[in-house]
Formats: C-alpha cells, structure tokens, sequence
C-alpha cells in the first residue's frame, strides 16, 4: 500500500540552499525512494517571485513522488500540518563577516517562526536548522516554542561532518564510504572541534583506527582541524556565495538517519539539546556523536575524552554560552 505523503517545510526557499534542496527532497532523497511528500515552501514577500519560479520548475519536473507543492509568503499556512520543518531562511554570512554579525538579523526571525511552527505544525514535527548560527537559532526556536519536545529541535552540523569524512578519505586515499565515526562537537562555527580519535576505515584487513592510518599527529591535530573549521569561510570565498549543495545534502543526511535510523555501528554528528553529556553544559545546542533508532536520536555515551580533546570540547560550549547571552541581549 502506498504511504501516506509527508509535509516538509523549507523557509528561504528561494534561495540558493532551498534550491538545491527541494528537488533532492522531491526525489526522495531526504526521506526515501519510497515515500511521498508535501513540499511546503516559504520565503519572504521580496522573494514570492523567485519563489514561484521555484514552484513552477518543481512542476515541470514531474517528479513521481512530489503530490502538493505549497509555495507561500504566509508562516501560518507554510507551517500548517508539516511533519518535518527545514529552516534554512535567513541572512547568510557574506565575505568578511564573522558569524557574529548575522546574529541578530537571525534570532528575531527565529523567535516568530518557533510560535509558528509551535501552532500549526503536525504533532511530533521534527525541526532542522540550517541558518546560521545555526545552533542558536536552534536554541531560540526551542526556547520560543516551548511545547515542541527539545528532543524534536536540532540543527545542522552534518555538513561538517561529512567535511571532516571527506578529509580524511583525500588523505588516505580511500573511498568516503568506508571512513566512519567522525565526531563534530559543539558549534557549526570555526571553534567546532573535528574529532578522528574513535573514527575508523573499512580495510581488505579489517576496520582500522583513522590515527593507525594516517600515522600523522600534527596533521590530526593540526590541519585537518582547521581545514575542516575553515571550510565554510573557504567555500565563501571561492564562490563568493555560500556553500549550497553540500549543505542541501547535509540535510538531507540528517533528516534520513533520524527518520530511517544510522547504521548498526555508525554515528553521526547532530545539533542537538545538551543533557550535561560529556560535561557540557545542559542548556545549549550542541553537536554531539549520535545514533538514531525508531525516529530518535541518542547520544553517544561512554567514549574517552583525553586533554586535547577536552579543551576543545570546552571551548566551542564556551563561545555557545557566548552566542545565547548574545542573543538574548540581540531580542530584548
Ligand atoms: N548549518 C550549515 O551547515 C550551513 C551551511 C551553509 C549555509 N548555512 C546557512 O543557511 C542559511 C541560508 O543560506 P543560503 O545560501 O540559502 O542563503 P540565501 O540568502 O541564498 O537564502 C536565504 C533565503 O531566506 C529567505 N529569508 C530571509 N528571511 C526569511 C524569513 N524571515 N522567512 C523565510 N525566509 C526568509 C531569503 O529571502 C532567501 O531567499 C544562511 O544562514 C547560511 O549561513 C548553514
Ligand atoms: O560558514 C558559513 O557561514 C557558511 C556555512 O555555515 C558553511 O559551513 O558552509
């Protein structure tokens, strides 16, 4: 029997993330080949144009498993009834600009979305941000919508992940596939901390640990970091616009392995509310190593933390307590 179509909210839609994003969406990417979907399209009234644009090439491209395409200046009626809510509308960083500086253009956006979507959204709506900074929007929405589960609230720190995944596979020359168990720990910012110490690669002999392989500590704990902490900026300033396929893609493999589930093993990076795991403080979006099963996600629990890693670890829950003071101030 054929399932019943999925609501899936994409805020920005007009722009260059949305764009990438809602055909992967249409052709079941995010949510499998299988499963139709509802996509719920939002922008800003400046945007309707290019927005309807939007919607007219979704429709010529008849994708199969597309059954409504809902495109619309309008937050009630773009939240009404979704399942899944992408919220990747708001001011991207240009050139030059620290993080920081989009800060408050963002959370105001992110306060009047989290009452939206707290009224009108399916009950369970599972919620993924993408703007930037990402975790604090995140943070916000939960704080502003306070009878959507914190476990429904999260934000995007796949993409790092699968930069720090594609890293490693250049380096030792092995398909991305078989490198796994990457971790990103705390902000999508250049203080996140890619972690390779329980990170490991499918060999003819076996899985191997990333550290035994690349037999390079400086470069572990050098410049892989900062490359992986850079990408963003770098991407910036090669396009001269942010990165968007990778992002679209990102989200994409988020949204899957919290609906489908990660492979028996397998962990992935996810923005989510901090319980005081790993002695981070309780109260911030934090990205931590997760498994997901059944539609939920759980931290990663027990693994060894040495000195490097736990300064690091501090540092980027540093500058997210930084980020919510900010944005508290940034709203009153
Ligand atoms: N977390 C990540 O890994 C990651 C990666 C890349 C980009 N980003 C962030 O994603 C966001 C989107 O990036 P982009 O390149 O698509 O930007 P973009 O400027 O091309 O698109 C943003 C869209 O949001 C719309 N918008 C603005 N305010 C809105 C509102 N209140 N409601 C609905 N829509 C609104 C704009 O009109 C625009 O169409 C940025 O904040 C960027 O920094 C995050
Ligand atoms: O770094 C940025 O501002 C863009 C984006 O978040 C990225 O990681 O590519």
């Amino acid at each position: 029997m054929a399932k019943d179509p999925v609501r899936v909210l994409v805020t920005g839609a007009a722009g260059q993330i949305g764009y990438a994003l809602v055909p992967m969406i249409a052709r079941g990417v995010m949510l499998g080949a299988d499963q139709p979907v509802i996509l719920h399209m939002l922008d800003i009234p400046p945007a309707a144009e290019a927005l309807n644009g939007v919607k007219m090439e979704l429709v010529d491209a008849a994708f199969p498993l597309l059954k409504g395409v809902v495109a619309t200046t309008d937050v009630v009626e773009a939240c009404t009834g979704v399942n899944i809510a992408v919220m990747v509308g708001g001011f991207p960083r240009k050139e030059g600009m620290e993080r920081k500086d989009v800060m408050s253009k963002n959370v105001s956006i992110y306060k009047s979305q989290a009452s939206a979507l707290e009224k009108h959204a399916a009950a369970n709506c599972k919620v993924l941000v993408v703007a930037n900074p990402a975790n604090t929007n995140a943070l916000i929405l939960k704080e502003f919508a306070p009878s959507i589960p914190e476990k429904n609230i999260s934000c995007l720190t796949r993409l790092d992940h699968n930069r720090a995944l594609g890293q490693i596979s250049e380096r030792l020359n092995v398909q991305v596939s078989d490198v796994k168990n990457v971790i990103i720990w705390g902000n999508h910012s250049s203080t996140q901390y890619p972690d390779v110490n329980h990170a490991t690669v499918k060999t003819p002999a076996g899985e191997k640990a990333v550290r035994e392989l690349v037999v390079d500590d400086a470069w572990l704990n050098g410049e892989f970091i900062t490359t992986v902490q850079q990408r963003g900026a770098a991407i910036i300033k090669a396009r001269k616009l942010s990165s968007a396929l990778s992002a679209a893609s990102a989200a994409c493999d988020h949204i899957r392995d919290w609906v489908l589930g990660t492979p028996e093993g397998t962990w992935v990076s996810m923005g989510v509310y901090s319980d005081g795991s790993y002695n981070v403080p309780a109260g911030l979006i934090y990205s931590f190593p997760v498994y997901c099963q059944n539609g939920e996600w759980k931290i990663v629990q027990g693994l060894n933390i040495d000195e490097f890693s736990r300064k690091k670890l501090d540092l980027t829950a540093e500058e997210l307590s930084e980020e919510k003071a900010l944005a508290y101030s940034c709203l009153s």
